[in-house]
């Protein structure tokens, strides 16, 4: 398979705490961006045609993933997108209830399909409150090799732009694939919150980098009391 098929602009974009962490113990959410790091955040959202979560964030945050921080003018809401491997998202969800209230657009849920019955009755139940179930190639063995599937069904349906929010489990995923692939990430932008989470907060690592890194710096910048950084693949 092509792992480039009309490359996709991807900006890998979160939150972390001094010590790197982005979810508390257990995953758990935490506020860690300030009103004007959020309102940056919502931005970026809005020059995005499409934001990606992982089913955990999704399932634990129940996030709207929209533009409603930004003012009504300037408010053009990404497609949200989840992985979603087992249909574990809650019908109910507030990604649902937007699209179903017309304030949102369809929720796409990602993944590479699955023979157990209780998964096509999740299907069923999904699709009926209002999701798109979308089916990656079924022989993705590994979240890190499901990506450019992943990537390759979201250009084919007209996504040109992406956001990928996190958590940080999708975040390793793309770190390890753009390594594994090649160029995959065109930037990431990071807003670091001075505040500590602790040892039982989750984080991210990065592949080894054998003595190069993967990314440089290409900007900081202050909002409120957090700090901005952009930086882009070496390679860029
Ligand atoms: N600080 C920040 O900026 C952000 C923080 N968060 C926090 O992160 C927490 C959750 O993070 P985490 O538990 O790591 O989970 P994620 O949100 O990263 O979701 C991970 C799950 O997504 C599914 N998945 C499907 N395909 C892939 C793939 N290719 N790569 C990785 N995962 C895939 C898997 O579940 P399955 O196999 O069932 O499909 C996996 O367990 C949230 O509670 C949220 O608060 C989230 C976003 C931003
Ligand atoms: N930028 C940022 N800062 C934080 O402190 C965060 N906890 C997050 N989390 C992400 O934002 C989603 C919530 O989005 P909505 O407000 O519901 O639109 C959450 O699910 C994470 O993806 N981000």
């Amino acid at each position: 398979m092509d792992v480039h098929p009309d490359k996709l602009d991807i900006t890998i974009t979160f939150a972390q705490s001094l010590d790197g962490k982005l979810a508390g113990p257990d995953g758990a959410q935490i506020a860690l961006s300030c009103s004007e790091s959020m309102q940056i955040t919502h931005r970026l959202r809005s020059t995005n045609n499409a934001i990606l979560v992982g089913a955990n964030t999704a399932i634990n945050d129940n996030p709207q993933l929209n533009t409603r921080l930004l003012p009504t003018e300037e408010q053009r809401n990404p497609q949200p997108v989840v992985l979603d491997t087992n249909l574990r998202l809650p019908p109910g969800c507030k990604l649902v209830q937007n699209f179903v209230a017309g304030k949102g657009l369809q929720p796409w849920l990602l993944t590479p399909g699955s023979d157990d019955l209780d998964w096509h009755h999740r299907r069923r139940v999904l699709e009926n409150a209002g999701a798109r179930i979308m089916i990656y190639n079924p022989n993705s063995t590994s979240h890190v090799d499901s990506i450019p599937s992943i990537l390759s069904t979201l250009s084919f349906n007209g996504v040109s732009s992406l956001m990928v929010e996190g958590g940080p489990s999708v975040i390793q995923s793309f770190f390890t694939a753009h390594n594994k692939y090649g160029s995959i990430i065109d930037r990431i932008i990071i807003t670091v919150a001075p505040m500590f989470v602790g040892e039982d907060g989750v984080g991210y690592n990065l592949p080894r980098s054998d003595g190069k890194p993967a990314f440089i710096h290409k900007d900081s910048f202050l909002a409120g009391k957090d700090a901005i950084m952009v930086l882009e693949p070496t390679s860029a």
